[in-house]
């Protein structure tokens, strides 16, 4: 898959023209000078191979050496040598240019006095969401999640928040989002990356990867050494940069990473596209620490070098596979490796989803520097703890039997509590007339997808997360990282044609715990997704209607078109060095799991598996009939006290 972006990379390499992080030629991760992008203000410069010392992400490293395998600091530390944790004791934010802005080594304590309360808005009454007791969901499923790590010299996992050195601030701020323990992919990638480590890694939807990638940065920041920023220039100069595919993730890390950062002194500001760039100039310039942006925006402030890259210490692609597929590479190509962004090696790497396929696996290793790979579950599964429900529906028929789902709904629904829906259509103009036609027959609904302008779209987005419109009908602009609390049932109207982003879309429900249920419509368009649905089904313990093993065994037999998983091996579910090198370092935890066959076991109350819709002209494809929705929609762990968002 690789474009001309990628094309001229590898053409340089092959011509020797790279230096490796020492300076010497030789093997080593390389710098190609030939092809690099000079963002306006840096032309006219020197080179930056020419400059290495000062790069004040070296500069600023007591011990000097480029990071090699084994000479990473483990947990407890940090990477530029142990430096004491400020936090609160740290020379605040320094707002306003005068003051030296983005220095946070002098300048008046304007900052946090201006900093605005992220938790302002949060329900005090949200109980913990990971305590046993309060959610009546058994949280010690995720202890029996297959892990895998592989790698050199993998730092071990934690029990617990406590045993990371991440600060009193930071700390208090976990404490402040009820956040009791660690998750899984929390416990691993936490004291992996605090370790200064690249990192590739793999978890299911709803599993808490944002935390997992924002704590550590945070922690760096408060950790690291201070940072002497050029004066006098309109320039920012973040140290971590964020990126995410759509603009609606960027903002929602932008919102949880403020209230992980609330009170460290580390600024957090955000990027994107659709919305007036004179608001975020005026941001970028009161200082920026972690710089969240869509990658379009961020190509736009580098052009204008109102952003400059060159002392970036961290940098996380959240929806990596996503953001390195034929459609964002060659942006992401531009951004890393053709700016004054400090070089892998150099700077540390970090990349989550919760689906990651080899192939883009293997195009991500360009960016990471001996990295290590983590799988919490299955790359690409899904959680059991969402029902799936798959349902044949002739293409006529879609939108009365919609209308049979949202009328089952209301009539289970618990009154006053507010189960939200999405609905997944393929286009924007189907999404325009389906919202149309909904709302017409009474169903409040609204929409978002890429003819919407950012004001729509936000405007759609806060009205069904407040549930003024309860049924969000989307294209896959929203398939991906949303986390909208009350999301009790994902509708796959139209299946997309790719398994992942299946995944990815049903697991806008049953996030941090909590149950979900997702039904889909297939009819004879979606053959080819059969075998993997199927199969991805099966290992979430999910009962695979008979029709649908029918329609599996037959396009595996070749009769359905090629889905990514169907033509691969076991879904390629683990980390791709190993196709290479069987022995490359397996983690000394966690082991090779793979196999196994989920955590098991329902969650208590909700659906009723067994019961099967019963819907009125589902035909014989429908299955068992009777049931409806089984009685506990609405109720146990949808039982929400309503109306919170993050967003408003
Ligand atoms: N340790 C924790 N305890 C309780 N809740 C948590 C914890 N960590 C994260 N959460 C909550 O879990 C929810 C899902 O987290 P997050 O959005 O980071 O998931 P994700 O893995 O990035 O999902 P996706 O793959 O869809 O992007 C959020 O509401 C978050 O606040």
């Amino acid at each position: 898959m690789s474009s001309w972006w990628g094309d001229s990379v590898v053409n340089s390499e092959g011509s020797g023209s790279g230096v490796n992080i020492n300076g010497s030629s030789g093997p080593g991760p390389q710098r190609f000078l030939i092809s690099a992008y000079v963002p306006p203000h840096l032309r006219g410069h020197p080179p930056l191979s020419d400059v290495p010392a000062t790069l004040p992400i070296l500069s600023d490293i007591p011990s000097g050496p480029p990071r090699q395998p084994g000479n990473e600091v483990l947990p407890g530390g940090n990477r530029w040598g142990g430096a004491a944790v400020r936090d609160m004791r740290r020379p605040p934010f320094a707002g306003g240019r005068g003051g030296g802005w983005n220095n946070r080594t002098g300048g008046l304590d304007r900052g946090r006095e201006r900093e605005v309360n992220p938790f302002a808005n949060d329900d005090d009454t949200k109980e913990p969401t990971f305590d046993e007791e309060n959610t009546g969901i058994n949280f010690d499923a995720y202890e029996d999640i297959p892990v895998e790590t592989s790698g050199d010299n993998v730092p071990p996992p934690v029990s617990t928040f406590a045993e990371i050195d991440l600060g009193d601030a930071l700390n208090a701020n976990i404490r402040r989002c009820k956040y009791v323990k660690p998750t899984p992919v929390q416990r691993h990638a936490i004291p992996i990356s605090v370790a200064g480590r690249d990192l590739m890694a793999c978890a299911q939807t709803g599993s808490g990867k944002t935390a997992a990638f924002c704590f550590p940065v945070i922690c760096g920041i408060m950790k690291g050494p201070p940072t002497q920023r050029p004066r006098g220039v309109r320039t920012a100069y973040p140290l971590a940069l964020i990126l995410s595919p759509t603009r609606e993730l960027s903002v929602q890390i932008h919102e949880e990473a403020r209230k992980f950062s609330y009170q460290t002194g580390v600024r957090v500001v955000v990027a994107y596209g659709g919305a007036p760039i004179h608001q975020q100039l005026r941001e970028l310039e009161r200082g920026v620490d972690i710089l969240v942006a869509t990658p379009g925006r961020l190509v736009d402030l580098l052009e204008r070098a109102r952003v400059s890259l060159q002392m970036i210490r961290y940098l996380c692609l959240d929806e990596a596979d996503r953001m390195l597929d034929m459609g964002f590479e060659p942006q992401i190509r531009k951004i890393v490796e053709q700016t004054d962004m400090p070089q892998r090696g150099f700077r540390q790497t970090m990349m989550f989803s919760a689906t990651f396929p080899k192939e883009i696996q293997r195009l991500a290793s360009d960016f990471l520097f001996n990295y290590i790979f983590l799988a919490v579950g299955r790359v690409g599964s899904s959680t059991d703890l969402i029902v799936q429900r798959v349902e044949f529906v002739h293409e006529s028929d879609k939108r009365s039997h919609l209308m049979d789902l949202l009328h089952a709904q209301k009539a289970n629904g618990t009154p006053g509590k507010q189960a939200l829906t999405l609905v997944f259509v393929e286009t924007k103009k189907g999404a325009d007339s389906l919202e149309h036609w909904l709302c017409m027959k009474g169903f409040p609904a609204t929409t978002i997808h890429g003819d919407r302008t950012q004001q729509e779209r936000e405007l759609a987005l806060r009205s069904f997360k407040s549930g003024a419109t309860p049924i969000l009908v989307a294209t896959d602009v929203a398939a991906r990282g949303l986390d909208i609390p009350h999301v009790a049932h994902v509708v796959n109207f139209d299946l997309p044609n790719d398994i992942d982003d299946y995944v990815h879309r049903i697991g806008r429900t049953g996030r941090a715990g909590k149950t979900g249920l997702a039904t889909a419509f297939f009819n004879e368009n979606n053959t080819s997704l059969s075998r993997p649905l199927s199969d991805l089904m099966e290992e979430a313990n999910q009962e695979v209607p008979q029709w649908l093993s029918r329609y599996a065994t037959r396009s595996s037999y070749g009769g359905g078109g090629r889905n990514r998983r169907s033509g691969g091996a076991r879904f390629g579910g683990r980390d791709f060095r190993r196709d290479h090198n069987p022995s490359h370092g397996k983690g000394g935890r966690g082991g090779d799991h793979y196999g196994g066959g989920g955590s098991g076991g329902g969650y208590g109350g909700g659906y009723g598996r067994s019961g099967g819709y019963g819907y009125p002209g589902g035909g014989d494809h429908c299955g068992g009939g009777g049931g409806g929705y089984g009685s506990g929609y609405g109720r146990g762990a949808y039982g929400y006290p309503g109306g919170h968002s993050a967003w408003d």
